[in-house]
Parts: structure tokens; sequence; C-alpha cells
């Protein structure tokens, strides 16, 4: 069996090679792992919760329709609390759907008002649809996601998108990330905005950036002293937070264990979140991203 569903998840597994699998939680459909030969990409924390009273710390959870908090209380989103709403809910298991990629196994999962948390639809009150599709490959995971209004619907809404990955890393201080030089980033943490000119990522301390507007064809890589351990290709997502919570705020998270496991993480998150995307009725928005195999490659500005 390549799809094996239970009341709570969903595992996927490669039919040439049962050790590359992936694990969705329905929750949120968070995926909370996935090997590719029995080795493991995905960072989850040991403190994760993963019986649906909180968003699950670790994997990838799915940020809509806000990222962080929005702040101007005239906006509806204001109202939600930080990353929005699909990580907090139940979504559906549609089952199998047709591959893309000849050697693929694909499967697909649906939020709609209907089923998801209530007490968060009842703050942000719009009519929408998501459909989120799972392929598998020997070396990539493809995460696609088609928002729509439905055109039944009376109004347009404004969303933001972000696949929040966390990837799993053997040491913070050995990693870097390569191809944002160059861009725009916002930095969270000292609330200042300026053009990235360092050749590549490194980190020494708590790091909370938004680096926007990258084109899509860079390719993100996590390297390890020369060894690629972890590439994101994007369509459709041209912002990208990175993120490593560091000693105070790993300590401050009752969800994230060990405390030292900020070592062994770094979240690269590809959204849609310097701006709004505007979904009038009848309109469908549709952005994936790739984690798969490459080499190092060093794209020049
Ligand atoms: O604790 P959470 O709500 O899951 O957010 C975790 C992190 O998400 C993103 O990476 C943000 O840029 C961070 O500021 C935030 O701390």
């Amino acid at each position: 069996m390549t799809v094996q569903e239970t009341e709570t998840k969903v595992v996927v597994s490669h039919p040439k090679d049962h050790s590359t699998q992936f694990t969705v939680l329905k929750y949120g459909a968070t995926v909370i792992s996935y090997k590719t030969k029995g080795n493991e990409n995905l960072f989850l924390s040991e403190a994760a919760k993963l019986d649906g009273s909180k968003p699950v710390r670790g994997g990838i959870p799915l940020v809509f329709p806000v990222f962080g908090k929005e702040s101007d209380p005239v906006n509806p989103l204001s109202k939600l609390p930080q990353h929005g709403l699909a990580r907090n809910s139940t979504w559906e298991f549609l089952g199998e759907s047709s591959p893309k990629e000849k050697d693929g196994v694909a499967v697909q999962f649906g939020l709609y008002p209907e089923i998801a948390n209530e007490e968060l639809t009842k703050l942000w009150n719009y009519d929408f649809t998501l459909i989120l599709t799972l392929e598998l490959t020997e070396s990539s995971l493809r995460t696609n996601i088609e928002v729509s209004n439905p055109i039944s619907s009376k109004t347009d809404f404004k969303f933001h998108w972000l696949f929040h990955t966390y990837f799993k890393i053997d040491d913070i201080e050995d990693t870097f990330i390569t191809n944002l030089t160059g861009n725009n980033v916002y930095d969270q943490l000292l609330k200042e905005n300026y053009i990235d000119k360092l050749p590549v990522i490194q980190f020494q301390e708590e790091f909370d950036k938004i680096y926007s507007n990258v084109d899509s064809s860079r390719m993100v890589q996590i390297v390890d002293r020369g060894e690629v351990l972890h590439t994101v290709k994007r369509s459709q997502l041209p912002d990208l937070v990175v993120w490593n919570p560091w000693i105070e705020k790993s300590a401050g998270m009752a969800d994230f264990e060990p405390k030292t496991g900020f070592k062994n993480m770094v979240c690269v998150e590809a959204g849609h979140v310097k701006n709004y995307i505007d979904l009038k009725p009848g309109e469908k928005w549709t952005a994936e991203q790739i984690l798969c195999e490459e080499k190092l490659k060093y794209q020049a500005i």
C-alpha cells in the first residue's frame, strides 16, 4: 500500500522504495515527516502537540489567510490569531489524485469554512476553498496550494499564503543559506528594511527576516560545510522568511523540545506575505514549493 489512512494521519510511501515517504497530520494538513531513503528532512519538536490542541511545532505548517498578526484594526484579518486559521483546522482527506511526474504519488486535502476551526471562521467570515496537493517522487516532495473564492460568494477576500517549513539540520552554526543575496529584506527583530549584500546567510543569534520579491528562478539551498542538505524551488511564492529562534526564544516556547533543538532546525518559509492577494468571487490562485535534491549552485545577482 502506498497510501495509508488512519483516523488522524495519512502516510504516503513511494512504491519503488518504501523508505521514501511522508506523513500528514489531518490537523492543519501538516506534513510532520518527510523521509528520503530513510533520512528525515524535517524538524519536529519532541514537545509538538499532535492532538489538535495547538498548531504543530515542526514539519510544514500551513499559513493562511494571514502571516504573523495584522496590526491594522480596520483590516478584517486583524481579528485572527498569528498565522491565521489553516494550521488550526482539521482538513478533509480527499484521496489520491493524478501525479504530475511519471514516478509520482499524489494525494489531496481540502479545507472550507464548513469544516474549518469554528471559533476562527467566526472571526474571519469569508467563503474559501483550499486544495492542497502533495506529490512524492523518489527525490522530491511537491506541495501545491489552490485557493479559490467560490462563484457563489458575495465578496472578495484578501490573504497571505506560506509554507512554514522546518528543515532538519545537523548544526545551525555550520549551516548557511544561499541565493538570497541582493534582495530586499525586512528584519522582524530590528524592524528595519535593507538590501542584503552578504554572499550567504549564516547564524550566530536569533534570526527572523523576510526576503521579498525573490525571483522564482532562484532556488534556495541549505548547505552544511559544502554539502547541500535541502533545496527549495518555488512558483508564485516570491517571499521567503528565514527563522531560527536561538536560545531565549526556544526557552520561551512550551512546545519546543529539546531546548537545544534550535541547533538542529532552520525555517525557510516560501510564501506570498509582503502583499495580500485579492481574490474575487469565481477566481483561483495557485502556488507551489518543491523540496528536492540538487547540486550546490550559486546564482549571482
Ligand atoms: O510561534 P509561531 O506562531 O508558530 O511562529 C513561529 C515563527 O513564524 C515565523 O517564522 C515568524 O517570522 C516568526 O516571527 C515566528 O516566531
